[in-house]
C-alpha cells in the first residue's frame, strides 16, 4: 500500500510596515510590524513513513539537510509529540532565500501544520505557534494563517484586515543578512510605539530601509525603479522590494517593464494564507 501523500502550499509574506522600538537585553529588537501573505509560494509534498525516519529529498544550495527549517520543524514536532511515525518530504522551491519574504519560516509552518494533520496529533494552533517560535520569529504568523499586526519580536499577533492589492515584488540578486542589519550602528531603534488600532495611515515606514539601501546598491536600484510607478517598500530586512497596484493588469504591465532588467513576480496580497485555505478544504 502506498503511503498517504499530501501537497500543501507554503506562501510568502510581506512586512507592510516595520518599526523598531528598542533593543532587548538578549540583543533582539522589539518590533511593530504588519504581516500580509502573498498568494505565491513553495509547494511541499509529504508522505508518511512508519519507521520514524525524517527525510527531505530536495537538496538546497548552502543549507545542509539537518539545518533545513523543514527538517528542524519535523524533528521538533516528532520529539515533542512522541510520535513514532516518520516522513518523506519534497519541496518545489520558488521563493528566494534571504529575501525578507519569509520562505524558510513559511516552510517550517507548513511542515508543522502538514505533519500535525498527517500524523493525526491533534495539536491546537497555540501549541504549534509556540513550537514555531522556537524555530524563528516569523513562524507563528504562518502557523496562524491570518494577516496580523505583530509586536515583541513578532510573536504577539493581532489579526488585521488590510487591503489586498496586487503586488509587484522585485528580487534583487543579493541575500541580505538579517543579523548584519540589526547590528548596524546607524539603524533606527527608537521609533515610538503605535498605540492605536488599526495602524493609522502614514505609518508604513520600514526602519530597516535606510541601512539596507545604503549597504546594498542592488536594493537601492530596485527601490528607485519601482518608485517610478508606485510607493516602493522593503519587506523585512530585504532584499525584496514591493509595491501595490489596484489590478493585476496594472501590476503585470509594470512588472513586464521592470523584469526586463530585474528578477521579480506579481502576486495578490491575501489576509488568509493559502495554506489555511487548502487545509480548510481538506476538513
Ligand atoms: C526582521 C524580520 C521581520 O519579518 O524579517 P526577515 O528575516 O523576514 O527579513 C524578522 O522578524 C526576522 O526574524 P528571524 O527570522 O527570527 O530573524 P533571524 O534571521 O533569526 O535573526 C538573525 C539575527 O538578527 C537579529 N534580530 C532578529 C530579529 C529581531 N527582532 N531582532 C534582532 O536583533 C538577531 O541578532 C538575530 O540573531
Ligand atoms: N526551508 C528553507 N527555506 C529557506 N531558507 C532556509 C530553509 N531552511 C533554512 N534556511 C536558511 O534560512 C535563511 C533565511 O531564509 P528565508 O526565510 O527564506 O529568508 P528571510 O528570513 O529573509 O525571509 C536562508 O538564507 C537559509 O540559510
Amino acid at each position: 500500500m502506498t503511503a498517504p501523500r499530501l501537497t500543501l502550499p507554503s506562501p510568502a509574506k510581506l512586512n507592510l510596515m516595520l518599526h523598531i522600538l528598542g533593543r532587548r537585553e538578549d540583543g533582539y529588537h522589539e518590533l511593530q510590524t504588519l504581516f500580509q501573505f502573498l498568494d505565491y509560494g513553495d509547494e511541499i509534498t509529504f508522505a508518511v513513513r512508519d519507521d520514524g525516519v525524517i527525510r527531505l529529498h530536495t537538496e538546497f544550495d548552502g543549507v545542509p539537510h539537518d539545518s533545513n527549517l523543514i527538517v528542524r520543524a519535523a524533528k521538533k514536532l516528532q520529539e515533542q509529540s512522541g510520535c513514532s511515525l516518520g516522513i518523506d518530504i519534497w519541496i518545489d522551491k520558488i521563493l528566494p532565500m534571504g529575501g525578507g519574504i519569509g520562505g524558510g519560516s513559511s516552510n517550517a509552518a507548513t511542515t508543522l501544520l502538514g505533519l500535525n494533520h498527517l500524523w493525526q496529533l491533534g495539536w491546537d494552533e497555540d501549541r504549534l505557534a509556540a513550537l514555531g517560535l522556537t524555530l524563528g520569529a516569523d513562524v507563528p504568523v504562518f502557523v496562524r494563517g491570518h494577516a496580523a499586526f505583530a509586536e515583541g519580536v513578532g510573536e504577539k499577533l493581532t489579526p488585521v484586515e488590510p487591503d489586498e492589492p496586487w503586488y509587484v515584488v522585485l528580487v534583487p540578486q543579493v541575500a541580505v543578512s538579517t543579523a548584519e542589519i540589526f547590528s548596524d550602528p546607524l539603524l533606527t531603534r527608537n521609533t515610538p510605539p503605535i498605540k492605536v488600532r488599526p495602524v493609522p495611515e502614514g505609518n508604513s515606514r520600514n526602519d530597516c530601509l535606510p541601512v539596507v539601501s545604503r549597504r546594498y546598491p542592488e536594493v537601492r536600484n530596485a527601490l528607485n525603479l519601482l518608485g517610478n510607478f508606485t510607493e516602493a517598500k522593503l519587506t523585512g530586512t530585504g532584499s525584496c522590494v514591493f509595491g501595490g497596484f489596484p489590478s493585476k493588469a496594472e501590476a503585470d504591465k509594470v512588472s513586464a517593464l521592470l523584469t526586463e532588467t530585474l528578477t521579480g513576480f506579481v502576486a495578490k496580497g491575501s489576509n488568509v494564507s493559502m495554506l489555511h485555505r487548502k487545509l480548510q478544504s481538506l476538513l
